[in-house]
């Protein structure tokens, strides 16, 4: 087993749909010794239902006082990788509850990559739609200033590999002091 990275603090992501911030969460959390959260899975588990299903049912809206709440009690924990959903810092509340409680790393990813990661899992509402492609594009341009403010870190995760991404990241991560 590789060595264990012993860090202080919480690490939060934040980027896309598709950007991987469950997938590189993950590890990082493997690689650190922290315990993982996904702020969709939270939900999920919170209300027995998938997100598809809660935007279908409540709409948005509801679902992002959901995603607040969520977000308000996980980023008071201590220790912990949290990946957050792709719309997570569009409420400047979310913004200040990822910025006060931890390192925030803002992945990113091409169009074309977000799309082929996205292409295939129906549970992302808001890609169901004629041009995902275009959804995608006009969600970047909306999002990515946001993405930018909250973030310590900038990652590029177009054609990197899951592992080699998260040692780069870890190189990163040494240098930012931690939030606890
Ligand atoms: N760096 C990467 N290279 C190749 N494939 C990746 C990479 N990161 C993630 N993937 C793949 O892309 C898909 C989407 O990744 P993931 O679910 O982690 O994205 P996400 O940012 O959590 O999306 P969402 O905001 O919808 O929850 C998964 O199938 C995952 O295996
Ligand atoms: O980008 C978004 O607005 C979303 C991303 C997903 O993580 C989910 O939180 C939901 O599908 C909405
Ligand atoms: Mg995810």
């Amino acid at each position: 087993m590789p060595a264990m990275e012993n860090m202080a603090g919480n690490f939060f992501l934040v980027g896309l749909m598709g950007a991987g911030k469950t997938t590189v969460g993950r590890a990082l959390a493997r690689k650190t010794g922290k315990t993982f959260y996904d702020s969709d899975h939270e939900i999920e588990a919170r209300t027995g239902v998938r997100v598809a299903t809660i935007f279908e049912i409540e709409g948005e809206l509801r679902f992002r006082d959901r995603e607040s709440s969520v977000i308000a009690d996980l980023a008071k924990m201590n220790n912990i990788v949290l990946a957050t959903g792709g719309g997570a810092v569009l409420r400047p509340e979310n913004r200040a509850e990822l910025s006060r409680h931890g390192v925030v790393i803002y992945l990113r990813a091409s169009i074309d990559d977000l799309l082929a990661r996205t292409m295939h899992d129906k549970n992302r509402p808001l890609l169901q739609t004629a041009d995902p492609r275009a959804k995608l594009q006009s969600l970047l341009e909306q999002r990515d200033p946001l993405y930018r403010e909250v973030a310590d870190i900038v990652v590029d995760t177009s054609q990197q590999n899951v592992n080699l991404l998260v040692s780069r990241l870890l190189d990163q991560l040494h240098n930012i002091p931690a939030k606890t």
